[in-house]
């Protein structure tokens, strides 16, 4: 499979698969297809520190010599510990991470399939069996969607109108001011109807070249669909070292060069946004100070800036004390003051009054990880739920003391753009 796109197979694979994750990284050049479920981990209820125990277990049992490097073996999501459930959530699991039967992936401009088989003794080794379900699988992937077109049209059905934001944004300040928090970030929940035809190849080839330095995600689970640009890293695994981000403090984008720089140096002297952006540098400072035997944090935030917004952005990194145990790491740095807040319990008992809804795998987790200590987990924000004639938007921002509701509201409208411009908006309002 010379010169195509692996998301140029996503709505072929759609057709045969009720369940399978696409993500890209357009920045460092790499796409997954993970399709089929030979293995899950997880499941209703787990909590994700006993995950570490399971991948493990499961580790001993791989011969040494099966152990692959630099592709990823598990892919899977972690939702947000919403306190309110619902059910438009109901057909993912809280937390899975599974072993997929294949993976397409692309490296310098070719596209290769990885099949995995579970065996249990080292003599039923690959057979014509496995040869010819392979075979099968890429012909399901015949390419028959790059001909149709795309005709999505959302239409609004229901908003967290801009009354309703005031009031969350003012009971979120005065918690703040009665020192029940420090930070604290609300999201808004837009719905729309949405008819005509859904392309994923459509829409990845739009996410991939407008948000280059964003992991674009899709996870099918049953008929639905969870999808987004995600910019921010929760944390990379590459073998002794540890990667995350602390990205949190926005402003819009200007219409040329220079007002986007002045927008940029606004940013950066702003002491509200620094205050945003500090308290998640501290919050992953001193969770991770256990994991690390050193942490490096750029002195200064750099501008991270995206098509439709311009974030600070803090990069730390470290070496891991002992061989990584993935889960132990991230649960103590998520969910993060960069889409929960601060103190993250109360934060999170407070969502449930003021949010008042089940934010399901939105600012939950998306990515994967193998047996060699490579692993990356992305924040998955900037995203939207499709289930039956419904798409359902999410976005949030951080509430601090000095906070104003006009402006997060206008914030909150940038941060859906990557989505809602995805589709033909009627929506004349
Ligand atoms: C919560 C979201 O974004 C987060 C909040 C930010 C902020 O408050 O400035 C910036 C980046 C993200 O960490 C979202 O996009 O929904």
């Amino acid at each position: 499979m010379d010169g195509e796109k692996v998301s140029d197979l996503i709505d072929d694979l759609d057709r045969n698969s009720y369940s399978f994750i696409y993500y890209s990284k357009p920045f460092d050049d790499s796409e997954y297809l993970a399709s089929g479920k030979l293995f899950e981990i997880g499941k209703t209820n787990q909590k994700l520190s006993e995950l570490d125990k399971i991948i493990l277990n499961f580790r001993d049992n791989v011969s040494a010599g099966d152990l692959v490097e630099s592709i990823p073996i598990f892919f899977g999501y972690v939702k947000f510990p919403s306190t309110t459930k619902e059910k438009i959530w109901s057909n993912f699991n809280e937390v899975s991470w599974f072993i997929p039967q294949f993976v397409i992936f692309s490296r310098e401009n070719k596209l290769y399939c990885v099949q995995n088989f579970l065996s249990s003794s080292l003599q039923d080794d690959l057979n014509s069996k496995h040869t010819v379900e392979v075979q099968n699988f890429i012909q399901q992937l015949v390419r028959k969607s790059v001909t149709e077109k795309a005709s999505a049209k959302i239409e609004k059905i229901s908003d967290d109108d801009f009354s309703n934001w005031e009031k969350k944004v003012v009971g979120a300040v005065n918690e703040i001011k009665e020192n029940k928090l420090q930070k604290i970030v609300l999201a808004r929940k837009v719905e729309y109807k949405i008819s005509g035809k859904v392309l994923w190849n459509d829409i990845f080839e739009k996410l991939n070249s407008e948000y280059p330095d964003c992991m674009n995600f899709l996870i099918k689970s049953h008929q639905d669909y969870f999808f987004g640009s995600s910019p921010e890293l929760l944390g990379k695994f590459e073998k002794d070292i540890f990667r995350t981000e602390a990205l949190a403090g926005s402003i819009n984008r200007g219409s040329d060069e220079y007002e986007d720089s002045d927008l940029a140096l606004l940013l950066s002297a702003s002491k509200k946004n620094k205050k945003e952006h500090d308290i998640v540098i501290d919050h992953l400072h001193d969770n991770l100070q256990k994991h690390l035997l050193n942490i490096d944090i750029d002195e200064t935030p750099l501008i991270k800036r995206l098509k439709n917004i311009q974030h600070l952005q803090t990069k730390i990194s470290g070496r891991l004390k002992e061989s990584p145990k993935y889960f132990q790491l991230i649960d103590s740095v998520f969910p993060t003051p960069a889409i929960c807040g601060i103190p993250t319990k109360q934060s999170l008992n407070e969502l449930k009054t003021l949010e008042g809804f089940d934010r399901g795998l939105y600012s939950g987790i998306v990515g994967s990880f193998n047996l060699s200590g490579e692993a990356e987990f992305f924040v998955a924000i900037r995203s939207a739920l499709i289930s039956e004639n419904k798409l359902i938007a999410f976005a949030g921002c951080g509430i601090v003391e000095e906070s104003n509701p006009d402006e997060e509201f206008n914030e909150t409208e940038l941060k859906l753009q990557p989505i809602i411009s995805l589709f033909n908006n009627e929506d004349k309002s």
